[in-house]
């Protein structure tokens, strides 16, 4: 049995083991069969029942958006429908902060779903008749909540969306984007600790779907709900997923950061699934790197060096030489620790062994040097200097959209401002 438990750190809100679902009435002896080498048709075949999901172990972290991808009827939707059990599994547990869904009462489970575990469709079942904020507040009003403090929260909801003011308008009124906002803004507003998202954007086009991954990225930034989150949409996956999980025939074939996706492929299968990232789109580094917003001297002191940071907001500060020519990187935290110790020099806390690269290296050599550490990597120009930086979640948009990503920079409107990067 594949275990993709290994790579998951931190605090596991969702934890799943040897999860299968058989659809069809054979199902012990179908996933007998299965284990015994048989293929998913061949099984299908001699059975005449489905493998929808088959022994998938994986964990989900607080905070964490993991992304589920794959072709159509690989088992994504059938996974994560295990996961609050509106689907029952032929075989495995899941657990929810520990306690194993797949064994609780009915009326439990569905505690759990109002409380504890939203889920956000493609078509996100709004009800047309009522308004956008009686829409929003539906799901709380089913949790019992008060009206005063429904409608708080709804306000508060819109606002995260960008609607804020438009609560009384009809839903019929709103656009195919204004109504996954609503949708979105209900998912929020229920105060769910974690969202289960089958293809919420998929119905939209292009330009407003991408509006809506940097909504999304936005807000949850901020309210870091954990997040499973169903697409067969590659670009899609490696931009919003912490860990994206790629299924075949109902089995998950690997589990990975989008950088250990794209330069370290388990299998041919995903391989041939991320050909499509066109690293042709955007070439170099020249074309995603930003201006670092500031930069240290190597002669400054801790002191001036820390208010600097603090003061821009950053947790991290390339270090240049006299001449602009990068030197390394130094961490708020290692900064603040010379500082204490009276230190004078900055010297004790620069990290020399960030990597630099040329304006025009090529985005699939610069994506390797993200695997091991997620610091942003040096570009030097002319004699050595530090001409920008390359940040990891624009490295993932520039390796995927990038060069819709650059328009859309030029006309932030379009954007509605929602432009930040997931880093
Ligand atoms: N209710 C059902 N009865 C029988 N077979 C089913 C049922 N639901 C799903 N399946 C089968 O289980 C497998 C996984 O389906 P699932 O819908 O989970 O895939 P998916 O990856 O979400 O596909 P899509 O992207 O098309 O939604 C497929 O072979 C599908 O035909």
């Amino acid at each position: 049995m594949r275990d993709h438990t290994a790579a998951a750190s931190g605090d596991a809100v969702i934890r799943a083991r040897g999860l299968s679902k058989v659809f069809g009435r054979q199902g012990r002896r179908a996933l007998e069969l299965r284990r015994s080498g048989r293929s998913k048709a061949e099984v299908e075949k001699q059975t005449g029942s489905t493998i929808g999901v088959f022994e998938a172990s994986f964990e989900v972290c607080r905070g964490e958006i993991f992304v589920i991808i794959g072709l159509s009827g690989s088992g994504k939707s059938t996974l994560l429908r295990l996961i609050n059990r509106l689907i029952e599994p032929t075989e495995g547990e899941v657990y929810v902060e520990g306690e194993p869904i797949s064994r609780m009462p009915a009326g439990r489970v569905r505690e759990i779903r109002r409380k504890k575990m939203g889920m956000v469709f493609q078509h996100f079942g709004l009800l047309p008749n009522r308004s956008v904020l009686e829409n929003i507040t539906f799901g709380l009003e089913i949790q019992g909540v008060c009206a005063q403090e429904r409608l708080r929260r709804g306000e508060e909801a819109l606002e995260m969306v960008g609607l804020e003011g438009q609560g009384a308008k009809r839903i019929g009124e709103l656009s195919g984007g204004m109504k996954q906002r609503v949708g979105l803004a209900r998912a929020l507003a229920t105060g769910q600790e974690i969202l289960l998202m089958d293809e919420p954007f998929s119905a939209l086009d292009p330009l407003i779907r991408r509006d809506m991954q940097n909504l999304f990225l936005d807000i949850q930034g901020e309210i870091r709900r954990t997040v499973v989150f169903v697409t067969h949409d590659l670009d899609e996956a490696l931009r919003l997923g912490h860990r994206v999980a790629i299924m075949r025939d109902g089995e998950i074939v690997q589990v990975g950061n989008p950088e250990e996706i794209l330069t370290s492929p388990a299998d041919e299968y995903v391989e041939r699934f991320i050909e499509d990232v066109d690293y042709a789109k955007v070439r170099s580094a020249e074309a995603v790197m930003v201006d670092p917003k500031e930069v240290a001297y190597e002669a400054e002191g801790p002191r001036v060096v820390l208010r600097r940071m603090k003061r821009a907001g950053m947790s991290s500060i390339f270090v240049v030489d006299a001449e602009r020519r990068p030197v390394g990187l130094c961490e708020a935290e290692e900064v603040a620790r010379l500082l204490e110790s009276g230190e004078r020099s900055l010297s004790g806390a620069i990290d020399r062994s960030v990597p630099s690269v040329r304006p025009d290296t090529p985005l699939r050599e610069v994506l390797p040097l993200f695997v091991e550490r997620k610091l942003p990597v040096a570009v030097v120009g002319e004699r050595g200097r530090l001409e920008g930086i390359v940040v990891r979640g624009a490295l993932i948009a520039g390796l995927t959209t990038g060069a819709e990503n650059r328009d859309d920079e030029a006309e932030p409107q379009r954007a509605d401002g929602a432009l930040r990067e997931r880093e």
